[in-house]
């Protein structure tokens, strides 16, 4: 009787102590389960706001790059070839953006994706400036840009014609980033004139819109001249080398700044590939004349909303030419660099009569193609 009271007493006794000893073990598992869950939480959180810092100044830095048409293309920082044709392919860097990441300081389109959650990446281009070199292409962009639907490579990529072998996955990664609904953009002027470029860019999207801005080819080729007399001091004059032998009898068509202006024969071979609907035209005298007027033309065949308008320009005296308001608040005013509205050398009035008569039958003939009489002299 009494060893089975002992044992009776001492069953209790473990009984108690197993079930303190279970309570315990709960306890520990759930105080070990809720710091786990806080320490992948900051974790997390603290690798968030890391990458929204690389996001960001990556995506200041395409911003703020500008080069000239002619001169060197970025360098590049990536490789590889990808045979990859889709414009909306997986983007080579995302970034979720989630409450929580700390963006001071980002730019006000940043800070409003973080409760939308929306995610930045690059994307191939939907729309190309593809010319026509010192029409003002750079001016064209520089406006079209200040809306907020469009985000555009600060460089001229030179993609399509002097880094084709680099691929796809290359080029996309020269493009800015954009969230759903941007139009991404680039511009090289070059890329209306070399030969292979319009059936690789059909290759890359037979979708893609074309902006191309034309001028008086005469002028054209006078503004070309002068940019390229800046930069080598002993060029010879305009008028020695537009003609053979220096006579104005014969017109070089060889020599670039008079070849190019043959836009028919340049549009002739986009025209193999793209419907006329694709491409929008931009007079390069009226967009000096009256900017607003051409980038509302621009905004409708790109299908935004007009968000550009009058308001943002203002015509410089000093400069010559229409300089930007970036915000409709008229803060910031802008203008183009030195290298744009440069003053021209006077050249000889026969040789830019000849050059007229040249260009005459090309003229009408690009009239013909485009539907647009752009009234050159
Ligand atoms: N707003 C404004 N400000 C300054 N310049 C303007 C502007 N709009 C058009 N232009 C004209 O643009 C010409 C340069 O053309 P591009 O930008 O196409 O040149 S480039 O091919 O990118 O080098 C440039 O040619 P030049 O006058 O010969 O320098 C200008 O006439």
């Amino acid at each position: 009787m009494f060893v089975m009271s002992i044992w009776c007493s001492s069953l209790s006794l473990s009984s108690r102590s197993l079930a303190i000893a279970m309570v315990a073990c709960v306890a520990l598992l759930y105080f070990s389960y809720s710091f786990n869950v806080c320490l992948l939480a900051s974790i997390s959180r603290c690798l968030q706001q890391s990458n929204i810092r690389n996001l960001l100044a990556l995506s200041s830095s395409t911003h703020n790059e500008s080069t000239e048409s002619g001169g060197s293309s970025n360098g590049s920082t990536s490789s590889g070839n990808s045979s990859t044709t889709s414009t909306r392919g997986p983007p080579v860097q995302t970034v979720t953006v989630q409450t929580g990441g700390s963006l001071n300081g980002a730019a006000p389109k940043y800070q409003m994706l973080r409760p939308q959650g929306l995610r930045p990446s690059r994307h191939l281009p939907d729309t190309l400036i593809i010319g026509v070199k010192k029409s003002g292409t750079r001016a064209l962009l520089e406006f079209i840009r200040l809306h907020p639907d469009v985000r555009a490579a600060g460089s001229e990529v030179h993609f399509f014609d002097r880094h084709y072998q680099r691929g796809l996955r290359w080029y996309r990664h020269h493009m800015p980033y954009t969230i759903e609904g941007q139009i991404t953009m680039e511009k090289t002027p070059s890329y209306f004139v070399t030969k292979e470029v319009p059936q690789r860019v059909y290759h890359m999207n037979p979708e893609t819109k074309l902006l191309i801005v034309v001028r008086d080819p005469v002028t054209r080729a006078i503004s070309d001249y002068t940019q390229a007399a800046s930069k080598k001091a002993d060029m010879k004059r305009f008028e020695q080398l537009a003609f053979v032998n220096g006579s104005y009898s014969m017109v070089d068509t060889n020599w670039g700044p008079v070849k190019i202006g043959v836009y028919a024969r340049h549009l002739e071979r986009w025209l193999l590939y793209f419907p006329l609907s694709q491409l929008l035209f931009i007079s390069g005298e009226r967009l000096i004349m009256d900017p607003a007027y051409e980038i509302g033309r621009v905004q409708d065949f790109l299908g935004l909303k007009r968000v550009v308008t009058e308001k943002h320009f203002y015509f410089n005296a000093t400069k010559g030419f229409p300089c930007l308001f970036k915000s409709e608040a008229r803060s910031t005013p802008h203008c183009l660099g030195k290298t744009k509205g440069r003053n021209h050398p006077h050249i000889d009035s026969g040789a830019i009569e000849r050059l007229r008569d040249f260009y005459r039958p090309f003229n009408d003939r690009f009239y013909q193609l485009t539907g647009i009489n752009f009234a050159w002299p």
